[in-house]
């Protein structure tokens, strides 16, 4: 089988500072197969030297020392964003055999004059056809010595896209965290008591058992002081308290302790989805103190003081408490700003809001300094305020999950306004001005038509002084009036934000006319298990496997009615089969062919059918040990 390889090579802009470099070819989800590194046999793969580049762009994090303080000595040979597509463009290629898929490698570097003379290439996989066919997309092509897999964590082995996008170019430890997956489980009912009175004076005090006391509800609540789903990468697990089991005397027992999930505004949250896709929408919560009841505690069981009645006066007989339920829930951080300060690394973003605004973000001279998105509140002086938020710097391919992807531009949607700086002090700021353009469009669309304002930094540097005419005739031939600014002195920074406060208070206006959208009911979760809960026992479905002669009765009131039955009571059983008489399943399951010996099986309850001969009547009993647990 020919070999239907696409390649995706991730290459770092500045050689110079990042090692070792090296491209791979995507491998198929099915191989399972232990990979090796082998060294290339094929003699098409010859070492060369490697030019000494350098950019102001990156795709990963370099370490800090290998950074030159000087920001100057950052002029480089324009080997950024758009070398990089054509080195991509290779993966679109399919190369039918290994001699011509290693000479389209070459080709492209080739094209782009980068010469790998440092580094060694290895092939991992198989040569012979039979390895071919089950790796068919598995070869990787490695330069250095640098181990595969090590640095990118989560080069899981299924080949999933979702995992893959994570992990280009960035370490684990670079990741913004406003991405969450969280079990949540609400407490289960208390169970009811049996007791009877016994107390000097009172003969017959009759049954006295207290019911459970009800399981603990889950909420989810918007905390202000969050600004990331960072506490969720520590704790995943939040189950609420179950309820205090009913003793004597009457007495009920208490409800259990209720779990608060605290999230920061602009959380959405989502109903974990199966096989990586994305769940259903659930809520979402964008202003602190908002508080959504998720999922409800179970009910107690009751007491036997609960089933007294004239025919049975002293029941033994009591409930277990209600199960709690429980969900898998992915949480998903897109800040609430109303203006989002966007563009490549280093451009001087964090020192924009550190001179607006009170906020205190990292500024230094190296890319990706801010990994989590920064909020300020900026004031004028007329009593009004607007929220800014700055943003990881964007590379090229972001759209795509490259660099900090899709962690970042995922904050932009909900801006109003967007602030794009250009670092005014890069080779050729209107590249990189349409390079960070393009991502947004490709990312989103409705991103890209959000108004925005270009803010050309560094004018303080001789670079970016002499470059800012050229920059500011190109951007005025396409109708665009950029400002210019000094962040790091702060002169012109004042118009920049004066401007988006405009720009805010128009797409303001503009909101109030399209009419206000009732809120969602955050409790509808909750609304909804209450009602799954409440659902009559005699709506059931019956289904016959042949093969093993079993009947499957499933209805949600029937599972609950087995779920709280509780079997260590003697008159359980009784009123078990009086139920199921009462809701027609016997009548439905005679009706339907059933036989002496036929399993039955109720939610976790597994039975064996025997036909009752005497009145003519139907009845099932336990199996010993029938108890079956949910996969
Ligand atoms: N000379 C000069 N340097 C500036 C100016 N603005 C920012 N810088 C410097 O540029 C470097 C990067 O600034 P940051 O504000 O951290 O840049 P950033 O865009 O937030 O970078 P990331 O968070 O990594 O994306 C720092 O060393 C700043 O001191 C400016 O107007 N003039
Ligand atoms: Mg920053």
């Amino acid at each position: 089988m020919a070999s239907t390889s696409s390649i995706s090579i991730y290459t770092p802009f500045s050689r110079q500072l990042l090692s070792p470099p090296y491209c791979k070819i995507k491998r198929s989800p099915r191989k399972a197969k232990p990979r090796k590194l082998t060294p290339n046999p094929n003699p098409l793969l010859k070492s060369r030297s490697i030019p000494q580049l350098e950019a102001t762009t990156y795709t990963r994090l370099p370490p800090k020392d290998d950074f030159i303080a000087d920001p100057s000595q950052f002029s480089a040979p324009e080997i950024t964003l758009s070398d990089l597509n054509s080195i991509r463009d290779v993966s679109a290629r399919k190369p039918p055999v290994n001699g011509e898929k290693v000479e389209e490698i070459g080709g492209g570097d080739e094209e782009l004059g980068f010469d790998y003379g440092k580094f060694e290439l290895f092939e991992i996989g198989s040569d012979n056809e039979e390895d071919d066919e089950e790796f068919d997309d598995e070869v990787v092509l490695g330069f250095g010595d640098g181990e595969l897999g090590d640095e990118f964590e989560g080069v899981d082995e299924n080949g999933e896209e979702g995992e893959r996008e994570k992990e280009k170019g960035v370490p684990a430890v670079m990741r913004c965290f406003d991405r969450a997956k969280i079990f949540v489980k609400a407490g289960d009912g208390g169970n009811g008591c049996v007791a009877i009175r016994r107390e000097k004076f009172v003969p017959l005090g009759g049954p006295s058992g207290g019911d459970g006391g009800r399981g603990g509800h889950v909420y989810v609540e918007v905390d202000g002081s969050m600004n990331s789903l960072l506490p969720f990468r520590q704790s995943i697990h939040y189950r609420a308290g179950r309820g205090s089991h009913g003793k004597g005397s009457n007495m009920h027992g208490a409800k259990g302790d209720s779990v608060v999930v605290k999230v920061p505004p602009g959380t959405v949250v989502r109903e974990a989805g199966k096989d990586g896709e994305e769940g259903e929408l659930l809520f979402e919560l964008l202003n602190p103190g908002q508080r959504a009841l998720l999922l409800p505690g179970g009910r107690g069981g009751r007491g036997n003081a609960a089933f007294k009645s004239g025919t049975n006066r002293v029941p033994k007989i009591a409930e277990n408490g209600e199960e709690g339920a429980e969900m898998w829930l992915e949480l998903e951080l897109k800040l609430v700003a109303d203006v989002g300060i966007v563009g490549v690394p280093n451009a001087g973003k964090s020192t924009l809001l550190s001179v607006v605004s009170a906020a205190k973000p990292n500024i230094a001279n190296y890319p990706f300094t801010t990994l989590l998105p920064n909020l300020g509140v900026v004031s004028f002086d007329y009593d009004a305020s607007m929220v800014v938020a700055d943003l990881p710097g964007l590379l090229e391919g972001a759209h795509r999950g490259f660099g900090l992807g899709h962690e970042f531009l995922r904050h932009t949607e909900r801006c109003s306004v967007l602030v794009h700086i250009v670092d005014g002090s890069s080779q050729q700021p209107e590249y990189e001005y349409d390079a960070v353009r393009l991502e947004l469009e490709m990312f989103s669309p409705e991103l890209a038509e959000k108004p925005y304002i270009v803010a050309y930094n560094k004018m303080d540097l001789p670079d970016a002084y002499e470059n800012w005419p050229s920059f500011k005739e190109t951007l005025q031939s396409r109708g665009i009036e950029p400002f210019c600014m000094s962040a790091a002195t702060g002169e012109g920074t004042r118009e920049v934000i004066y401007a988006a406060y405009e720009l805010v208070q128009k797409r303001k206006e503009a909101a109030k006319g399209e009419g206000f959208n009732s809120p969602l009911n955050l409790n509808h979760v909750a609304d909804m298990v209450s009602k799954q809960r409440k659902s009559p026992i005699n709506e059931f479905e019956i289904s016959h496997d042949t093969s093993s002669n079993t009947w499957n009765v499933v209805g949600a009131g029937l599972q609950r009615f087995v779920q709280m039955t509780n079997w260590s009571y003697v008159d359980s059983d009784r009123r078990f089969q009086h139920v199921l008489e009462a809701c027609g399943v016997f009548k439905s399951l005679t009706r339907l062919g059933v036989k002496e010996g036929d399993t039955v099986v109720i939610g976790e309850m597994e039975m064996v059918w025997h036909d009752y001969k005497n009145g003519g009547s139907s009845n099932i009993k336990r199996r010993a040990a029938a108890v079956r647990w949910p996969q």
